[in-house]
């Protein structure tokens, strides 16, 4: 058996606590074999962690990882303005080279920022794929498909290209990869394509993604055409069972946040993209309040603007507060629930704990910094005071990703040339 063994540091258990711990992982396998101070093994290849916090790997609950590219690319604008006047013309040229491009650019932030999982919604997604393979992620990926402004031939075509890329790559990258059927959204997908797909999807076993109550604009129209709330509407169509997940559930009633608890429905809320185009506060507490599983995401990179999931944490924190009105709403040890195990749940991967028998997703984040010191409380520092750029090692599926903050699957210096080559001539183009 090939071992792996993290030595000499604080291991973060499912519970909250911190203990002293070395982990032993099969790489063969993938999984974690024994966590304790006294592991008497010896392994293949060991890691240090003196001084540092063994955490489980952050999962990114929903992304457009290739959205890297359109990074500082329209700031500052609503969500239909910024979609409709910059982001989609300029998305209709790019490449599946670009795609490629920018979902290598974010796969090496992933993993510089310990994240070891994410959910993905974009097109071109082969391209994608190839880059989840190589760079050693796990993720659940997706052809996001719209049909308003499109003849019936064509929104059937989008709506069948989001079903077939979810067949072809479910189980790729030795089954790192999952997929789902990823209608762009409640007010960008017509009803007979919603109603389709989804039935098509779940008759093979496929989850549903899709974007939901991220806006009012999104709320206001299907209440008054339907005179429905936008997830009673969703029910309706079969995209609220507990394999589905939906991302924003900004604007959510208490009847909305009923309907997610009963059906196990994931969330997945990102605060950064929230915030900045000032879709709304998620009513965060009152969700994992009611029961709902809520998972955590960074939205793409040019809402957000980076892809750091601490980062992430913290405006989660936040805005959770303010949201509540109470210092007390989302605090430090649910937020880091919600991006690790809340986020796995919520995408249906596995990770987002450290378990013995449990897959090896795992970040090593160093505390031996000024601005984690005194390491007195680890798990407030996590979400509080934690960057992406003080995580020392990355492992995911047993297999070591960044040692000593270098990147091993992916060459970080030439994905960032390539990205800067692809996006000026993206520019000259769109
Ligand atoms: C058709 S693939 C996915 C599609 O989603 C767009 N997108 C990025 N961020 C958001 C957001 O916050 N709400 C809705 N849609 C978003 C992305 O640009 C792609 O076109
Ligand atoms: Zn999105």
């Amino acid at each position: 058996m090939d071992t792996l063994r993290i030595t000499d540091g604080q291991v973060l258990r499912p519970d909250g606590t911190v203990e002293d711990a070395d982990v032993l992982v099969d790489r063969d396998e993938g999984t974690i074999l024994d966590i304790g101070s006294d592991l008497d093994a010896e392994a293949d290849e060991t890691l240090d962690a003196e001084g540092c916090l063994v955490m489980p790997g952050l999962v990114n609950a929903h992304c457009h990882v290739s959205m890297t590219l359109l990074r500082g690319y329209a700031d500052d604008k609503p969500l239909d303005a910024w979609l409709q006047e910059d982001i989609w013309p300029t998305e209709a040229a790019l490449t599946p080279d670009d795609v490629r491009i920018g979902a290598e650019l974010g796969l090496v932030e992933m993993i510089k920022s310990g994240t070891t999982a994410f959910a993905d919604m974009y097109f071109h997604v082969p391209e994608v794929v190839a880059a989840v393979e190589k760079a050693g992620l796990r993720a659940r990926v997706g052809h996001g498909a719209v049909t308003i402004g499109k003849d019936d031939e064509d929104a059937w075509d989008d709506i069948e290209e989001s079903l077939d890329v979810a067949r072809e790559f479910d189980g790729a990258a030795d089954g790192r990869i999952r997929t789902a059927v990823m209608p762009h959204s409640l007010t960008t997908v017509g009803e007979e394509y919603l109603r389709g797909a989804t039935e098509e999807a779940h008759d093979e076993g496929i989850p549903v993604h899709y974007h939901a109550n991220e806006t009012t604009n999104e709320v206001d129209p299907i209440v008054d055409e339907r005179d429905e709330r936008p997830l009673a509407y969703a029910q309706d169509l079969g995209m609220l069972t507990a394999d589905d997940f939906l991302a924003h559930g900004v604007h959510v009633d208490d009847e909305e946040i009923s309907l997610l608890a009963d059906a196990g429905t994931g969330v997945v809320h990102c605060p950064a993209s929230n915030m900045k185009l000032a879709s709304g506060m998620a009513p965060v507490q009152a969700m994992l309040d009611a029961g709902v599983t809520v998972g955590i995401g960074t939205d793409g990179a040019a809402s957000n603007n980076d892809l750091d999931m601490f980062d992430e944490m913290r405006d989660a924190a936040m805005i959770g507060k303010l949201a509540a009105d109470d210092a007390s709403a989302v605090a430090a040890p649910d937020v880091i629930r919600m991006a690790t195990a809340g986020s796995a749940e919520a995408i249906g991967l596995p990770g987002g704990k450290l378990e013995v028998g449990g897959v090896a997703d795992i970040a090593v984040v160093d505390f031996d910094a000024p601005h984690l010191t005194p390491a007195t409380n680890l798990v407030s520092h996590l979400v509080y005071a934690t960057r992406g750029s003080d995580v020392r090692h990355t492992i995911c599926d047993g297999q070591v990703l960044m040692r000593d903050r270098e990147v091993l699957t992916l060459d970080e210096s030439a994905v960032m040339d390539r990205a800067r080559e692809a996006t000026e001539a993206l520019h000259e183009r769109a």
